[in-house]
């Protein structure tokens, strides 16, 4: 459980990044901070690893206030993805993911056996251990990054727009993928986006903020979806612009599925009919909000 208490950043200049922000991070979830550029998201993430200092409040890891830490060994075992995947390019990729296990003394035969079964874990061909970044794709090259911040058994993950320089398939990708590890792996998962449709589909819990690092709202994102707690929050997930609501295409689809579509009648995916929400209604009968872009998967 990571609990922010009041956590204030006034940076040297006088910007107030972040102001009195006070919020807990339940374990083993996957919680999307979004918001616009500059409303503090990067600024509260790296204070959970003490690479900024806050001003003011506290920050408590499981109970224990991160400021008694030693910075270096606390930032050593939180795990960190950031947007470029910050890799050594004159290392091989398997050295790059085995680099701080060989800094706490994990002998270096194990660090690389290690090193191999995370990539295979993160889905890559461990045969790609003996290139460098250079000669792997951005996608890979991030998958690198996700294996390199695992490398330290971390119970904390802090991604940082990890996938926001990638091309949009393998961004779905690599969506999928972050899922499945977090629900393996077990690990608490801070995930920094501006991108509302990523933090839908990714979130347990969604926060989105306004500047200064001000909770505009926070919930499941169904329940953002259903109940905007506010005109901004709703112009920021695209509600008031009928963005997500969904319509019943009267395209007959597979039996037992129904095509739903959006506004402009483009499809947006399959519904089964049988779900609860559609009982009783015909095509174009009525329209239902979806949480996301991702109804094929219902
Ligand atoms: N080192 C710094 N010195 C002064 N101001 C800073 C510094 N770092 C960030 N800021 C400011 O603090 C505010 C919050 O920045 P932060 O990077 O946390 O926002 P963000 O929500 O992550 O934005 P983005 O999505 O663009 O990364 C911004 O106004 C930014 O300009």
């Amino acid at each position: 459980m990571i609990e922010f208490r009041e956590v204030s950043k006034q940076f040297p200049d006088g910007t107030l990044a972040v102001d009195k922000f006070s919020f807990t991070i339940p374990s083993r979830r996957l919680v999307v901070f979004v918001g616009s550029s500059g409303c503090g998201k990067t600024t509260i993430l790296r204070m959970i690893n003490r690479m900024i200092e806050p001003t003011g409040g506290q920050i408590l890891i499981d109970g224990e206030d991160i400021a008694d830490r030693d910075a270096v060994k606390l930032r050593r075992s939180i795990g960190y993805v950031m947007q470029q995947s910050g890799l050594l390019p004159h290392r091989k990729i398997v050295e790059n993911v085995a680099t701080v296990p060989l800094l706490t003394g994990v002998p270096k035969k194990k660090a690389y056996a290690d090193a191999l079964e995370l990539l295979n874990t993160v889905g890559l061909d461990p045969a790609l251990a003996n290139r460098y970044p250079a000669q792997l794709s951005g996608g890979q090259q991030q998958r690198v990054g996700v294996a390199r911040a695992l490398a330290i058994d971390p119970n904390i993950l802090l991604m940082d727009e990890p996938f926001g320089a990638v091309d949009p398939l393998v961004r779905a990708e690599l969506q999928t993928e972050i899922t499945r590890l977090q629900k393996e792996l077990d690990k608490t998962v801070v995930f920094v986006t501006h991108d509302i449709d990523e933090a839908f589909l990714l979130g347990d819990q969604v926060v989105i903020f306004e500047k200064g690092g001000i909770i505009a709202q926070q919930g499941t994102p169904d329940e953002i979806l259903a109940r905007p707690a506010s005109d901004f929050v709703a112009e920021f997930i695209g509600a008031d612009r009928g963005k997500r609501r969904l319509s019943v295409s009267d395209v007959p689809a597979r039996d037992g599925e129904l095509l739903l579509v959006d506004q402009y009648g483009h499809p947006a995916g399959l519904l089964e009919s049988n779900d609860p929400l559609l009982a009783g209604t015909g095509p174009k009968s009525r329209s239902v909000s979806n949480k996301t872009d991702q109804a094929g998967d219902a």
